[in-house]
């Protein structure tokens, strides 16, 4: 569906400054593949979404998108595709159901189809009670939902959405992914769907494949499990008196599967024979990145008790996509988000907050 080779772009924006925005992207999407494009401000998805939906041209490279040329047939990629940028489309002052039988109509439908596909899209997209009112007085919710129906007005089998969320709120945000999806599988044939998004939660939930885009090139490309599985790991914390760390970081380093152990020194434990297990301020901790924290965790407690060394707490924590793009580029996205935002962004700050608040952790406490 999607094949490009070496896609370039630079943006010559003085006589001595060139922006390159992306750096040579190959990459293979197959018919029916929901992929989202995750990366920090600046890396280059929305630019690369341009070039594949024919509004900017390459520097340098090829894009075929449903089987045609970006460069030399751009009228039939337009006409196979449907593109929800960041600003939303749609004339303020129209009504929504007029705006929809526009649209249609700009795509080649005659006016009976474009008036039967706006009905189906307004029902499909929960915009009944909104389809006779001006797009300028819908909510945020209503408008993104308004501006998906209008990238499908021409059935395409192929959606590209640039950050489809921002600035929704979570309900908002689950009620737009429920229909995207809905939409996807009602489709005669499953859609292809490739997605921007900063909501690292998001690309964990409904993508099945997530591409990670730094400083204009693809970092990292697989299933978003795959990625946490091969580059991040699951992180056990055990927790137990500052004697006992060594011990412990020994036998944790000796189990199978261990990637890395790191002993952090309890706050106000720097002085020898504290014994404090148990009270935050005094026991030391063992981190451990693991492929299987739920299935190491129990030898590794088993291979304490046999040397005498007592854990007070146990935490398992899967990793997120955060900590895969950390383990790749020694850099936080959801830092980079907020560093970028007080630089000038607009609502991605709020979304690096909210997706840090997504995190799926087991805490076990044990009894000593
Ligand atoms: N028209 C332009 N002229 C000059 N530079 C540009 C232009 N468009 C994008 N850039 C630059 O290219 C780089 C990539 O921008 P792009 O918008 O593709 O990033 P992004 O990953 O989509 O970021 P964001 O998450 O903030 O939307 C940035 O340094 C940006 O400033």
């Amino acid at each position: 569906m999607i094949r490009t080779r070496a896609l370039t772009k630079d943006f010559v924006v003085s006589r001595t400054r060139t922006v390159h925005a992306v750096r040579g992207i190959s990459l293979d999407v197959e018919p029916g593949e929901l992929v989202a494009v995750l990366g920090p401000n600046g890396a280059g998805k929305t630019t690369t979404l341009r070039m594949l939906t024919t509004l900017i041209p390459p520097t340098s490279g090829t894009a075929e998108v449903a089987g045609y040329d970006v460069v030399t047939h751009p009228d039939r990629v337009r006409a196979a595709i449907g593109y929800v940028g960041q600003g939303g489309a749609g004339g303020a002052s129209q009504l929504v159901r007029d705006e929809l039988v526009t649209q249609g109509e700009i795509y080649g439908l005659d006016r009976r189809t474009a008036r039967s596909r706006a009905a189906e899209l307004i029902e499909a997209l929960d915009l009944t009670e909104q389809a006779d009112r001006k797009v300028e007085s819908l909510s945020g919710g209503q408008k993104r939902r308004l501006d998906v129906a209008v990238g499908l007005v021409h059935e395409p089998s192929l959606l590209f959405l640039d950050e489809p969320s921002t600035g929704l709120d979570p309900h908002n945000r689950a009620n737009l992914w429920e229909h995207i999806l809905r939409m996807r599988t009602a489709a005669a044939e499953p859609m292809t769907i490739v997605l921007t998004t900063h909501y690292l939660d998001e690309a964990d939930t409904f993508a099945e494949r997530v591409i990670v885009v730094d400083h204009g090139q693809v970092i990292a490309d697989d299933t978003a499990d795959a990625l946490k599985a091969e580059l991040a790991g699951d992180l056990v914390t055990l927790r137990v008196a500052p004697e006992h760390a060594a011990t412990l970081a020994g036998i944790a380093e000796r189990a199978s599967g261990t990637r890395s152990v790191h002993v952090l020194p309890g706050a106000g434990s720097a002085g020898a024979g504290s014994t404090d297990v148990g009270s935050a301020g005094g026991a030391s901790t063992v981190e451990i990145r693991t492929a299987d924290g739920p299935g190491a965790t129990p030898g590794l407690l088993r291979a304490a008790d046999d040397a005498g060394v007592a854990v007070s707490r146990v935490d398992v924590t899967r990793p997120t996509l955060d900590d895969v793009f950390l383990g790749l580029t020694g850099r936080s996205l959801r830092e980079t988000a907020v560093v970028d935002a007080t630089e000038g962004g607009s609502a991605k700050d709020s979304s690096a907050k909210d997706s840090s608040t997504h995190d799926s952790s087991i805490t076990k406490e044990v009894l000593a």
